[in-house]
């Protein structure tokens, strides 16, 4: 017997419900060939195997039958990578009109995320009930959102229907990277405590929908989700889910990235060079910002994090080491300091106020006793050679040609922001570092420098708006490798550490929404493509219309 040749489903493309007129390359059958099934192989042998060319244009199909789709009697064919149907036309014997081509209807079977048995049941009964058909779920996009759509396929034979399920089990089986079953872990205060109900109401039946296994835990502290990862068995899991705001995203980052260097057996020290995360997180946005799911999914949508989680998309992401002489800091993708840190400083001490509110009341406060830090900076820019390709006619002439050269500059410093990510939010829909990318090995570094309070607020404003928020004298931005800060004058005499009660040699940082307060110099370091994550390259989605806003 001839061995059958693996079954190839192609990447990516535009998932969703195809409709199209078009000459059918397979003829449809009549009504009394109902309950033949047919597998299809190139040679027309009745087989059920795979298409040795994996599609490439020819429809060959592995199991044709008949099903009503939405009330219409349809010819179904299920090739190796679409399934396609269009209704059947009864012959008119003896009628000279010439009948319109049939309107077909396809899907890409990448697009198919579940496939059951559709059975009627009495309320309350969970097992048995008379067998209608067969419903697909399907991923349909609509720019960065994605949504789920069912599509019944009705035929009452069992035997018929368990054929076209199996296979199509098998099918969606052979996809990579679609987990079975993952680790999530849940922040039950996050977003006013609303992150449990996102997460049973709008994710928990998607998964459970995908046959996903999901082993839930609930933080009970600050730090739990830090121990959890440290202890338990990755092996078990295909993915660790994130359901919470941009702290507690920050919080399981760190864990995943220092479990990996655990089990590498690697020293954490301030000179580590990280080893990749062992598995692909996904972010269920449930906090207030959500920068990273922003940032990854375009859209701050639940169910959108949790289809590119079951569809299995994954996305590299670049990462920073924070550090300092002798000690690793922290891992993490965003950082502030200055401004950016002490508001998060602030709004960290009145945690009782609701999120919003916390986040414009320590906005307000640190602007009115808006002061610069005197800092010492240094910075290692990326050369031409480096320099990604979306920037390069931009940016080419005035960067180093190919060696390392670090700058460095000093100063009355207001704020300082360090982003291996763009970083959008609501309030910077187009980032808060636009001219960095999610894995172009660069790190934009963003230095404001002291001004008026009117004029730091007016660039402040700017990330909301279509203008330019780096288009001021006191502001410069670099692509950059590597950043050294060290704060010069601890002490800020005008009592900024009373409101916070922070010693006045520690310094507050932003890391992704995390504070972290350093008393030293600390270094950030950027390692390209560190972590996977579970979402698309919303830039490359968005090519066609970007231009390069670099300064
Ligand atoms: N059970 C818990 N009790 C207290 N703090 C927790 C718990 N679980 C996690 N945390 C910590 O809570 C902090 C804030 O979490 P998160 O950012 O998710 O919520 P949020 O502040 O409501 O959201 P956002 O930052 O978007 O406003 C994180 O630093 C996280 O480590």
């Amino acid at each position: 017997m001839a061995s059958r040749a693996p079954v190839r489903f192609p990447g990516s493309g535009g998932p969703g419900v195809n409709k199209h007129l078009s000459p059918r390359s397979a003829r449809s059958d009549s009504m009394g060939e109902r309950r033949r099934v047919s597998a299809w192989s190139e040679d027309g042998g009745a087989r059920a195997g795979g298409d040795p060319g994996g599609g490439g244009g020819r429809l060959v199909p592995l199991l044709r039958g008949i099903f009503h789709v939405e009330k219409t009697s349809c010819d179904v064919s299920l090739t190796s990578s679409r399934l396609l149907w269009s209704p059947i036309r009864p012959d008119t014997p003896g009628s000279s009109k010439v009948q319109a081509q049939p309107q077909e209807a396809s899907i890409e079977l990448k697009d198919i995320f579940s496939v059951k048995l559709k059975r009627r049941r009495l309320a309350g009964q969970e097992k048995g009930g008379t067998l209608l058909g067969l419903t697909i779920f399907v991923c349909i996009r609509k720019g960065h959102k994605l949504k789920e759509k069912a599509i019944d396929f009705h035929n009452l034979s069992e035997d018929f229907c368990d054929i076209w399920h199996r296979q199509l089990k098998e099918i969606l089986n052979g996809f990579p990277n679609r987990p079975k079953c993952l680790k999530v872990i849940i922040n039950p205060h996050s977003h006013k405590g609303e992150a449990p109900n996102v997460y049973y109401r709008h994710v928990a039946p998607l998964f459970k929908l995908a046959d996903i296994q999901a082993h839930v835990t609930e933080t009970n502290y600050k730090g739990h989700a830090l121990t959890l990862l440290k202890e338990c068995e990755l092996q078990e899991y295909d993915g660790i889910v994130c359901v919470g705001g941009d702290g507690t995203v920050s919080e399981v980052v760190h864990g995943l990235l220092l479990r990996a260097q655990m089990d590498a057996g690697k020293t954490v020290n301030g000179n580590l060079s990280p080893v990749r995360a062992p598995l692909p997180l996904g972010i269920i946005p449930s906090g207030t910002t959500d920068v990273l799911a922003y940032s990854l999914h375009g859209i701050k949508h639940p169910v959108t994090a949790a289809l590119h989680i079951i569809m299995g998309n994954i996305q590299p992401v670049d990462a920073c080491t924070f550090s300092t002489e002798d000690k690793l800091l922290r891992f993490g993708f965003s950082s502030m300091f200055g401004f950016g840190g002490r508001s998060l400083a602030l709004a960290e001490k009145h945690r009782w106020m609701p999120s919003s509110q916390r986040r414009d009341f320590a906005v307000i406060k640190t602007l009115a006793s808006l002061k610069p830090d005197s800092c010492e900076l240094s910075f290692l820019p990326i050369s031409s050679q480096q320099l990604p390709f979306h920037h390069k006619r931009k940016h080419e002439d005035s960067l180093p040609e190919d060696k390392d050269e670090w700058k460095h500059i000093g100063g009355e410093l207001l704020n300082v922001s360090i982003m291996a990510i763009p970083c959008l939010c609501s309030m910077a829909p187009g980032g808060l570092a636009p001219n960095t990318r999610l894995n172009d090995g660069t790190m934009e570094l963003i230095i404001v420098r002291n001004t008026s309070r009117p004029e730091f607020v007016k660039h402040l404003k700017r990330y909301a708006t279509q203008k330019n928020q780096f288009d001021f004298p006191f502001v410069e931005t670099h692509l950059v490798k590597e950043v050294k800060l060290c704060p010069q004058n601890t002490q800020n005499g005008n009592g900024f550490y009373e409101h916070t009660e922070l010693s006045e040699d520690l310094h507050p940082w932003n890391i992704d929404g995390d504070l972290l307060e350093a008393s030293s110099e600390v270094h950030v370091r950027l390692h390209p493509e560190l972590i996977n994550l579970y979402g698309s390259n919303i830039e490359e989605l968005d090519e066609a219309k970007a231009t390069c806003n670099c300064l």
